[in-house]
């Protein structure tokens, strides 16, 4: 299947590229995402059968005091994208954030659950996803947490970096939510976006995020105990770590309507964990 896609050198973006090589990617110098017009022109242009957009404003403390600019990127930007992809019958692939919801309570949130951002790159994600429903046509929101890989910034390269250079670190265990590998959710778009080409009728929102639910804490001591580095991770709540942007306690997804529409299982994160240590020990960062 002929593909496009928005983004080239983001976590996800770079696991398509090594999955799906002969896809046409678009970086920032192809198409920028704060022109909403460029955007939809490269899809109108484009041969493809579907399109991916794996491209985001990221930075979530940073978001508070640009929102204009990530409410650009996160939310006219895919609302152009979906309705070029309408005009043409494509099916759009656009990738969505557990930061959507409040945090509140223990149970995993459903695709239906109300949500309720807490900070402002919640709530651009939020505009995004409401303005690709909104134009409707086939499309897939998948919603995803707590990405890492070997490549780009991300927690797990976070901690190893910090993990090298200290005896413990204080890590906020009062979030509890799904690691996922960047792979495992380019895998899961790919499979997506054909079984949307096949059935128009999967359309809607849906939940990806790696298994088991763990706190940050937990998953630093897990990246610690893998990576062989000798560095302890003290429990502390969030009251204790203030950032800019407040993140949800309560990050737990259900993925089991991704499970029963595409046959997608949740990952085992600890096996990502695994595969992108290996990956950044060959040197491959
Ligand atoms: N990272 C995470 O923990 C999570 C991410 N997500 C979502 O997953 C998706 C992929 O995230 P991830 O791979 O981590 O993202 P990254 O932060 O690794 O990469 C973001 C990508 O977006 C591109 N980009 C940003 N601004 C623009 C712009 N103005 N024009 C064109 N391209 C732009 C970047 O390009 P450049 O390199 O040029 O800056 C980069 O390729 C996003 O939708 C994100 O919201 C969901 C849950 C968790
Ligand atoms: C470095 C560090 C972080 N923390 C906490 C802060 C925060 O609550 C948590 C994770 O920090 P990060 O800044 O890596 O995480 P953050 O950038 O908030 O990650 C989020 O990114 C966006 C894009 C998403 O969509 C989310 O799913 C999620 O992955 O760890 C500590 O408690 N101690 C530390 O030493
Ligand atoms: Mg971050």
């Amino acid at each position: 299947m002929r593909l496009l896609v928005f983004g080239a050198t983001g976590q996800v973006a770079r696991e398509l590229r090594a999955r799906a090589p002969e896809a046409r990617f678009l970086a920032r110098q192809d198409v920028d995402l704060t022109d909403p017009a460029a955007c939809a022109a490269a899809i109108a242009t484009s041969d493809a059968e579907a399109v991916i957009n794996a491209a985001a404003y990221t930075a979530v403390d940073k978001a508070e005091s640009e929102e204009a600019l990530a409410l650009a990127i996160n939310g006219a930007a895919p609302g152009a994208m979906a309705e070029a992809c309408a005009a043409r019958g494509l099916p759009f692939v656009h990738i969505s954030t557990d930061y959507v919801f409040d945090g509140s309570g223990d149970a995993p949130w459903t695709p239906t659950d109300p949500t309720g951002p807490l900070g402002a790159y919640g709530r651009t994600k939020l505009a995004g996803e409401e303005r690709i429903r909104a134009v409707g046509g086939v499309f897939a929101i998948l919603r995803t947490s707590w990405v890492f890989s070997a490549h780009g910034g991300n927690f797990v390269k976070t901690m190893l970096r910090l993990g090298a250079e200290r005896d413990k670190l204080t890590i906020v265990a009062d979030q509890i939510g799904g690691p996922t590998e960047a792979g495992d959710i380019a895998e899961a778009c790919l499979t997506i976006a054909a079984a949307l080409a096949a059935d128009p009728g999967k359309s809607g929102t849906y939940h990806f995020a790696g298994a088991p639910d763990v706190s940050w804490a937990d998953f630093a001591r897990e990246i610690f105990a893998q990576s062989g580095l000798s560095c302890a991770a003290e429990d502390i709540p969030s009251s204790s770590y203030p950032t800019p942007a407040a993140r949800p306690g309560n990050s737990r997804m259900d993925c089991s309507a991704t499970t029963a529409a595409f046959g997608i299982p949740r990952p085992d994160w600890r096996k990502g964990l695994a595969r992108v240590l290996t990956q950044l020990n060959e040197g491959s960062s």
